[in-house]
């Protein structure tokens, strides 16, 4: 990706566009399955409005009413627009909370067979998945957003690209044991929170479909299909809305639904942003608190929180909402620490830029060595747009800035571990899973298998409606007036 004409195509379009991957294969936990679950490291542990969207309202617990909205079929939650800390608007997509009343009136029926849907990324398994897995990536119209007309240009980049990237990626994922930990950790975090529904009286299965590796959508998709579930809430494991996360996976999956007469029956509810949420904010201030106590002066640490970066014309021209969430989370946390009566100095850059476009800034990098070059010795990193280790915390984080950090002048370094299965964070997701489950909708009918005979009669009766509606005479004139 290191060419100006390739960084010309890179422009946005304001609507994203549908995407797809290969698929093969998929995992989940069933709750008939009477198996033990794998261990858990316990202690550490813009979007675009199609135009067949319906708007509906849901009851909150907060006190503005937050609008919930059905997009191909699927029902999002979002509340409304509000002001964020520093006094611009943002669009904050996230979960909607639901008064008490509601959630017990939810209460699971013998016949419900509820699934949650986890989606994800994805990462190579081994060394030799690394360039396919690089082409699913830069194949998905959500990642390299071309303009329609050079659309069909998007394999062939995606192969050129993946086969120049391959050998940095290969060297990264060789120095953090040879693959990607993401299925592993994804897969436990399945199991802890099908547990953490158990308990809480839910009886669910939990899948995993992951966007660009094993195992994709379509055969989670599949195992939903066959196991017969009547509702289904779809949680992304990404605490903020982006368009090349939580969008591109919730796109890939409306393309499944929208084809298949099941599914576009079926209730379902996408928690599309919970950064917001108290138990993951509490969860994140516990680890940092944890992490702190290893200085020898916690109170001088300055807290480096460092996000994925997205490319600054997701944010500036296609409206995600990802760096607007992203600064209202660390607001959040630095609020819950100061309530803990920890006042440390904070800044958040942004990490993993490829490409010759310009991503969202500060750099990581960058800030790193301004840090060191102002006398910064002591600094905690913070990794806090994923939930799981993956190769930006393992190798990106801990070898290449930790180095990065010491040569700047950075004499103490630390790093809060990604939260994985952290318990208080898994029962928050379970309890995002239960306040979902109320508002879990059914798909439109429109499954694209529809009766000729019947479509055949619905273009008839509209066209003659709009026929009597535009050339009525007031329409007539009223066109007159605006056009002369
Ligand atoms: C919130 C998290 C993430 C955002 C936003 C995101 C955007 C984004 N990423 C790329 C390019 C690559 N991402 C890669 C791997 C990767 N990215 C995330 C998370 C976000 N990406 C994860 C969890 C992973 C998987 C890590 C693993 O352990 O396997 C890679 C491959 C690795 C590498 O070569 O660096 C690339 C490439 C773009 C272009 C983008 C936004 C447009
Ligand atoms: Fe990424």
């Amino acid at each position: 990706m290191e060419t100006g004409t390739i960084s010309r195509l890179l422009q946005p379009t304001k609507v994203p566009s549908s995407s797809f991957a290969n698929f093969t294969s998929s995992s989940s936990v069933c709750c008939s399955q009477k198996r033990l679950m794998p261990a858990c490291h316990s202690s550490h542990g813009g979007r675009e409005i199609n135009s067949d969207e319906r708007e509906i309202t849901v009851l909150s617990s907060e006190p503005t009413l937050k609008k919930s909205s059905v997009v191909g079929g699927l029902s999002l939650h979002r509340p409304v627009h509000k002001r964020d800390v520093v006094g611009k608007t943002f669009c904050s997509v996230g979960l909607s909370t639901y008064p008490r009343s509601i959630v017990e009136s939810s209460s699971q029926t013998a016949e419900e067979k509820i699934g949650v849907l986890l989606l994800n990324l994805g990462g190579p398994d081994t060394l030799h998945d690394v360039q396919p897995f690089l082409f699913n990536l830069f194949a998905d119209p959500d990642i390299i957003r071309l303009p329609r007309l050079f659309r069909f240009l998007q394999r062939p980049l995606a192969q050129l690209i993946s086969v120049l990237r391959a050998p940095k990626s290969k060297e990264g994922y060789a120095a953090i044991g040879g693959g990607s930990p993401l299925r592993k950790i994804t897969d436990e975090q399945a199991s802890a929170l099908k547990m953490a529904l158990d308990t809480k009286k839910v009886l669910a299965n939990v899948y995993v479909a992951m966007r660009y590796w094993h195992p994709f959508t379509e055969e989670a998709v599949h195992r939903i299909k066959r196991d017969g579930i009547t509702k289904l809430v779809v949680l992304p494991l990404y605490p903020q809305y982006s368009i090349s996360t939580t969008g591109s996976s919730v796109r890939a999956l409306q393309n499944i639904f929208k084809e298949d007469s099941y599914l576009s029956r079926l209730p379902v509810a996408v928690i599309e942003s919970w950064y917001q949420r108290q138990g993951y904010i509490k969860s994140m201030a516990n680890l940092i608190e944890q992490e702190l106590h290893n200085f020898t002066k916690p109170e001088e640490v300055m807290i480096f929180f460092s996000a994925h970066g997205v490319p600054v014309s997701y944010v500036e021209n296609a409206g995600d909402p990802y760096r607007d969430q992203m600064e209202e989370c660390i607001f959040l946390i630095m609020k819950e620490l100061k309530a803990r009566r920890i006042n440390n100095d904070h800044t958040l850059a942004y990490q993993s830029r490829v490409g010759p476009v310009q991503w969202l800034k500060p750099y990581t990098d960058e800030v790193l060595v301004e840090l060191g070059q102002k006398g910064v010795k002591s600094l905690l990193a913070v990794p806090v747009s994923f939930v799981s280790e993956h190769i930006e915390t393992l190798e990106e984080i801990d070898m290449e800035y930790k180095e990065l950090a010491l040569e700047s002048g950075i004499e103490n370094w630390g790093r809060v571990p990604a939260l994985n299965c952290t318990s208080s964070f898994i029962t928050d997701l379970a309890d995002a899973v239960i306040e979902a489950l109320p508002s879990t909708m059914a798909m439109s009918t429109s499954t694209g298998t529809e009766d000729p005979m019947q479509y055949f009669m619905k273009m008839l009766f509209g066209s003659l409606l709009a026929f009597v509606f535009l050339f009525s005479p007031k329409m007539v004139s009223a066109f007159k007036k605006n056009i002369l």
